[in-house]
Order: structure tokens, then sequence, then C-alpha cells
């Protein structure tokens, strides 16, 4: 199970300063959407030149031209790039090509998919890397979370990594491991305690155990 710190509010010098917080109890950093709306690729460009050890995810969510948006977050040197799961197989087979053509990975973020089952299933043979489940910041602000959901894909995904993001607290982080997802993503629980390294030093050791 891996460890990913997702960065949202951040600009590129503060997501430096907070990476060399916790970079050793992490695995992959993510460069979250409102991060890449701001600064662009470059981000992702900034933060993988400063850490060529971790993994970087490029959180596009993206949702059409999917072919060209890799081959640009993985010029950048993203390892990881997000498609939304909503998108149309075109778009995530697309996606999937390129990504295996520039070495890197694809995550599909089901954040919004009705029928969840039926469309992991469907992305699952697409050949994409990891499936993830995902409460957005909108839904979380009204007590929702992604955990029944996660037991849902791991019922049905066969071949790619499952992932969990959306709202994970230290209080919260238990229950996630129970169902043991490849990958669990936390933005807010880490970047919104005070010590940080601590929060993200405990939730490695919590991941480890399993
Ligand atoms: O993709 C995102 C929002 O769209 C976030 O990066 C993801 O939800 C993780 O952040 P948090 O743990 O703060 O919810």
């Amino acid at each position: 199970m891996e460890l990913q710190l997702a960065l949202d509010l951040v600009n590129i010098p503060e997501a430096i300063e907070l990476v060399k917080e916790v970079e050793e109890h992490i695995d992959i950093v993510e460069i979250g959407t409102p991060v890449v709306i701001n600064e662009g690729l470059h981000a992702v460009k900034a933060v993988k030149k400063a850490f060529p050890n971790l993994k970087v995810l490029a959180d596009l969510k993206i949702m059409d031209a999917a072919g060209y948006e890799v081959m640009k977050a993985s010029e950048a040197g993203a390892d990881i790039v997000t498609i939304l799961g909503t998108a149309e197989d075109m778009s995530i087979k697309g996606a999937v090509e390129e990504a295996k053509k520039q070495g890197k990975k694809i995550l599909v973020d089901m954040i919004a998919v009705k029928d969840l089952a039926g469309r992991a299933k469907e992305v699952d043979a697409m050949g994409v890397d990891y499936i993830c489940v995902h409460t957005g910041y909108d839904l979380q602000a009204v007590g929702k979370n992604s955990f029944e959901d996660l037991q849902t894909i791991k019922g049905v995904v066969k071949n790619a990594k499952t992932a969990i993001a959306g709202g994970i607290k230290l209080d919260t982080l238990s229950e996630v491991i129970k169902v043991q997802p490849d990958l669990v993503i936390v933005g807010g629980g880490i970047t919104g305690q005070a010590d940080k390294k601590a929060a993200a030093a405990k939730m490695q050791q919590m991941i480890n155990q399993r």
C-alpha cells in the first residue's frame, strides 16, 4: 500500500517546502488540479526536479484530448496522470496508449460516476493502472466519503490497482486500510495539520503495518 500526498492549495515554492517536511514518509506527491490551474505544468516540472526520487502525479482530471494532455504532463515529468472515469472510452484508451508510449501510468478518477461497479469493470478492461474512488470537496462538505465505494471497486477490479481519495484523516485511515486499497491519497489530512511530518509519519506507519 502506498501513500500519496495531495497538494491542492499551494503555489510552487510552498509545494516544495511542504514536500521537504514529509518526503521520507510518502511515496507519491500529487500536483492537485487547483495547482495545475494556477501554475500550469511548471509545478509538475519543479517538484519532479526538486524530488527526483518521489513519483509525481499530475491531477489533470482529463476529459478530452487525452493523448495530447498525457504527453504534455509526461514531458513535464509526471509519472502518473489522472483522467476522469466519466470521459469517453476513446479518451481513456488514448490516455493509456500515450502513457504506455511514454512509460507512464494512468489513474482513473471515478468522481461523479453513477454506475461505479459497471464503469470500474469497463475501465479496468481498458488497461488503466489505477482506479480511484473519490469524494470531492463539494460532497465532503455534506458529510460523504468513499469507504463503501472502495469496497465496491475492490469486488470487481481484476487488473488495475485500487485507490481512494477524499477527506481521509488520521482518525478514518484505519477504516480505509481495512479494505486494503493499493494507494491511499491524503491532502488536508496532512497539509492541514500543525505537525505535518508527524501526521505523515503516523499514516505511513499505519499503512506499513498491514
Ligand atoms: O483531488 C482532489 C480534489 O478534487 C484532492 O486532491 C483529493 O480529494 C485529496 O485531498 P483531501 O484529502 O484534502 O480531500
